[in-house]
């Protein structure tokens, strides 16, 4: 799935939703309670229609339609019964799981390890905790709300589908957003937060956004007052949470919330900075006409993976954080090869690698990920002097027969730094290594493929360190990669 691609249409690819839009007609025969809210249209476009050339059309003006279609997708796609008051809001699914979705890539571990989260402000349907432990069944939920009614439905739809076991029910009662009882046990320790906070700051602020001046939605926006307005809005609700994070610091791996208007984006990613938080990220979401964004930010020294940054539309771009991701390309050479070199170059620098999976976001089959360490900086010039000095040293001496790693760890002090290198293909068609017979109409040769090489930076505080890393790496590869070719036969 090219970068271009993703961002035209908004959605996450793991969503299930993603160019597959329900069609309410085939739905509303599975449950007929929501066939008195469709309405049958000829249709000249074949997506979201029953195949008879005829669509479903629901009023999403109505609050009874947008519930009783919430209640039908979640029932027939994730075996989820819900249970919410017709005044309270209606959480559309594709966007609540494009969250999650985006959760799910900033977490990038292993899924049968346990992963604890919290919901803050989780309303009457619970809604981000049912679909992240369906979804996940190694995630655990804490959900927090100020609300008593919505606390009392979360809690019966939690335990209607028998969920308890991994999501537990929680009042706030104080002017905390982050309750004291969250961290009562010392060791508790969780992955990430997750919030959809009100948005509005007062009626007023409602009625703007009806007129369309700001985070309009496409579909009614039904809420109770605690759901939709909140002192000072959304941006005074996410700079309370990143005042409170400063607090907890890396008792919560990521903090995270959405955001409903693109304003409040600048303005929190500006308070971020102001703060000196600067391990952050961000996404949109979009469903239909209604866009919504998300901020990630973290206390500790992993930075957000890969994938979590694929949805950055271009627009966004001047608010992204220094980039984690520094790449250069090599022309005419196959994977193997150029593997073949980057393993060497790293053994050379004392630099520990291993292979990794490759990610399945890529169209391209020939994509190579190693998982790098390094324990020391052996690049700089000092460091290289350093161990000049300390092999000639070392040589003088009877132990003279120590090995590279002992010179460089007598020699050179630890840093923390690792990276993840990724070799992909860059184009295709005249590529040998991704010609099925079938395509593959002339003949190609390795010296038309050229392939990107990316360096991620996963761990570490100090950037200077990793761009260093970087580009003596690209300096040397390219030194020796150009050598290597003109030494093949
Ligand atoms: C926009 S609603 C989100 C409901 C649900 N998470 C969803 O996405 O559909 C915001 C929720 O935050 C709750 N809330 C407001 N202030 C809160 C606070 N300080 N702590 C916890 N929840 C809060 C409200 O009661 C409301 O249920």
């Amino acid at each position: 799935m090219s970068k271009r691609k993703l961002v035209e249409t908004g959605m996450h690819p793991n969503n299930p939703y993603f160019n597959n839009p329900p069609d309410f007609v085939a739905l509303a025969q599975l449950y007929p309670s929501l066939a008195p809210f469709v309405a049958v249209k000829s249709s000249e476009s074949s997506k979201g229609t029953s195949g008879s050339g005829t669509r479903g059309i629901i009023n999403f003006q109505d609050p009874s339609a947008l519930r009783e279609l919430t209640y039908c997708l979640l029932k027939k796609d994730f075996s989820l019964d819900l249970e919410i008051p017709l005044d309270s809001l209606c959480p559309p699914i594709p966007n609540r799981l494009n969250y999650i979705c985006w959760i799910e890539d900033l977490l990038d571990i292993d899924s049968t390890k346990d992963i604890h989260g919290i919901d803050i402000g989780t309303g009457a349907s619970c809604i981000y905790p049912l679909l992240g432990c369906s979804r996940n069944m190694h995630w655990k939920m804490v959900a927090t709300d100020i609300d008593d009614r919505s606390i009392s439905f979360a809690d019966s739809n939690v335990k209607r589908n028998h969920l308890d076991n991994a999501i537990r029910i929680i009042k706030n009662n104080s002017t905390d957003i982050f309750l004291a009882l969250l961290f009562k046990d010392p060791e508790q320790r969780y992955d990430f937060c997750m919030c959809n906070p009100p948005f509005y700051k007062d009626e007023q602020d409602i009625q703007d956004s009806l007129e369309g001046k700001e985070g309009q939605a496409s579909a009614v926006c039904n809420g109770t007052i605690n759901e939709m307005i909140t002192a000072g809005g959304e941006t005074q609700f996410v700079k309370q949470m990143v005042d409170e994070s400063i607090v907890h610091g890396q008792r919560i791996r990521w903090y995270t919330s959405m955001l409903g208007k693109r304003s409040s984006v600048d303005t929190v990613i500006a308070y971020l900075k102001e703060k000196k938080i600067l391990n952050y990220t961000l996404t949109t979401f979009r469903q239909g006409r209604t866009r919504r964004w998300a901020i990630a930010w973290s206390h500790g020294n992993a930075h957000a993976s890969r994938a979590s940054m694929q949805h950055i539309s271009n627009k966004m771009i001047k608010l992204t954080p220094p980039k984690t991701i520094l790449s250069f390309q090599c022309k005419g050479s196959t994977v193997k090869t150029i593997l073949r070199s980057i393993e060497n170059l790293l053994d050379g620098l004392l630099i520990q690698h291993r292979s990794g999976a490759t990610d399945s976001e890529t169209d391209s089959t020939m994509v190579r990920v190693l998982h790098c360490t390094a324990e020391r900086n052996t690049w700089s010039r000092a460091a290289r002097r350093a161990l000049a000095r300390e092999s000639a040293e070392k040589g003088g001496e009877k132990s003279g027969s120590k090995t590279a790693k002992e010179v460089a760890d007598s020699a050179l002090a630890p840093v923390v730094l690792e990276f993840d290198i990724r070799v992909s293909l860059t184009f295709q068609s005249t590529c040998p290594e991704v010609q099925s017979s079938s395509t593959s109409k002339r003949a190609a040769t390795p010296a038309q493929a050229s392939h990107m090489i990316e360096f991620t930076w996963t761990i570490g505080e100090d950037r200077a360190l990793f761009e260093s890393c970087f580009l003596h790496f690209r300096n040397k590869f390219q030194q020796d990669h150009t050598t290597m070719q003109e030494q093949a036969p």
